[in-house]
């Protein structure tokens, strides 16, 4: 049987310095587990914007579109802001999310014991906290037209428009709620259908979905500024969160902080199923580029590590792999080992990106 393949897009500013550290555990993973990926990788943002002037080259593109699954580092950087908004880094990433149709996007946000005392929040708030957000990835404010920046008399305005229909609602509703059956089996989910029709039309598919095809999940509802608060109050009331594309933005990385840091949070982004059986699929962190710490090997590399997990769960039908790369980040952080972002303001020595992922392929190895 041909190998697994995957694409890696390590990206800009960390991108680059958190995926090294996955492409040891990758190697690791053929020297002494005998599964052997065939890598390619290329180029995505920025720094494909700086080769071909465009942020997402179409033979990138296409490479996408035949791999297993993509690895994705993060794009953006403050030397791009100024960029015509058609190139911007953060364009290439899109576009990727939406010719793969990669409509669920899995954020989980689990706080390890070694970290509870390390959140913002306090301990008996965040510990043992194992939720999952699924963030419609597709559609909604993102894509929706008009958009734009026009000229209205004497002033500009500016358009986006929230346009969800009923069949990409039922759609990112099924995968929430096969989700929670192999959870706790509960989905909340949020909108604002106080205020939008779009909100009132996502509240009224997922009801009826769950009323149709999934009535053994407890199912509520909730609207997405009172989730917001939940979150940060009782975050473990909540088992799978289904959500639209922006408000998903948002609720994803409030959550990082329930776990201690955005370094921490992986994410994978799934679409049908591709003739192999095997859903389309591109794994990232939540974390963006990080400018601020970008070439100071000063990066936690565990939310892209962990990305590579879900990959090795959701494309390889990898679990028990998965399970043990988690298990020695687990115990890399009960060993008290950190990088700059998890460390308190009682400080200690910080661990860099390299050394992080090096005492994980030790745990890894203790593993065997
Ligand atoms: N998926 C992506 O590629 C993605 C996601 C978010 C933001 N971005 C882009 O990244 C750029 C910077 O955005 P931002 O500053 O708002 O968000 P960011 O996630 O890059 O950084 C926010 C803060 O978290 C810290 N941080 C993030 N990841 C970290 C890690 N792995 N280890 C330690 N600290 C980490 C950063 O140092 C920074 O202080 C922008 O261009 C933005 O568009 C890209
Ligand atoms: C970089 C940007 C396009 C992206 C988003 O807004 O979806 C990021 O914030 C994310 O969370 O993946
Ligand atoms: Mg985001």
């Amino acid at each position: 049987m041909a190998n697994p393949s995957l694409l890696i897009l390590a990206g800009d500013g960390i991108g680059p310095e958190v995926m090294a550290e996955v492409k040891k555990i990758i190697a690791w993973f053929g020297t002494r587990r005998g599964v052997t990926f065939d890598v390619t990788e290329d180029l995505v943002g920025g720094c494909a914007y700086d080769k071909h002037g465009t942020p997402l080259h179409d033979d990138t593109m296409a490479k996408a579109q035949a791999v297993d699954a993509v690895l994705l580092g993060a794009v953006g950087g403050p030397q791009y802001d100024n960029l015509d908004f058609s190139v911007k880094p953060e364009r290439g990433l899109l576009r990727l999310r939406k010719e793969m149709d990669l409509y669920s996007n899995l954020r989980p946000a689990q706080c390890f014991d070694a970290l509870a005392d390390f959140s913002s929040l306090k301990k008996e708030v965040v510990a043992g906290l194992d939720i999952v957000i699924v963030r419609e990835l597709t559609s909604g404010v993102y894509f929706g037209e008009p958009r734009g920046i026009f000229t209205e008399g004497n002033e500009r305005v500016g358009i986006n428009t929230q346009r969800y229909t009923e069949s990409e609602i039922a759609r990112v509703a099924r995968s929430a709620f096969e989700l929670a059956r192999r959870r706790n089996n509960k989905v909340c989910s949020m909108e604002k259908a106080n205020v939008m029709e779009s909100g009132i039309l996502w509240r009224q598919v997922v009801q009826e979905i769950h009323d149709k095809e999934y009535p053994d999940v407890a199912l509520s509802h909730m609207y997405a500024d009172a989730g917001a608060m939940q979150l940060c109050r009782w975050p473990k009331q909540f088992d799978v969160i289904v959500t639209d594309n922006l408000f998903g933005d948002l609720l994803s990385d409030a959550a990082a902080m329930l776990t201690g840091s955005l370094g921490m949070l992986p994410s994978a982004s799934l679409g049908a199923p591709m003739a192999n059986g095997r859903p389309k699929a591109l794994y990232e962190p939540v974390h963006g580029s990080a400018p601020d710490i970008a070439g100071q090997g000063k990066a936690n590399p565990i939310a892209c590590i962990l990305s590579f997990a879900m990959a090795l769960r959701y494309s390889f039908d990898m679990g028990d792999e998965a399970t043990r790369v988690e298990k020695a980040v687990e115990k890399v952080l009960a060993d008290g080992v950190r990088t700059a972002d998890l460390m308190g303001p009682e400080g200690g020595t910080p661990v860099s990106t390299a050394q992080m992922g090096d005492a994980i392929l030790a745990a890894l190895d203790a593993s065997l």
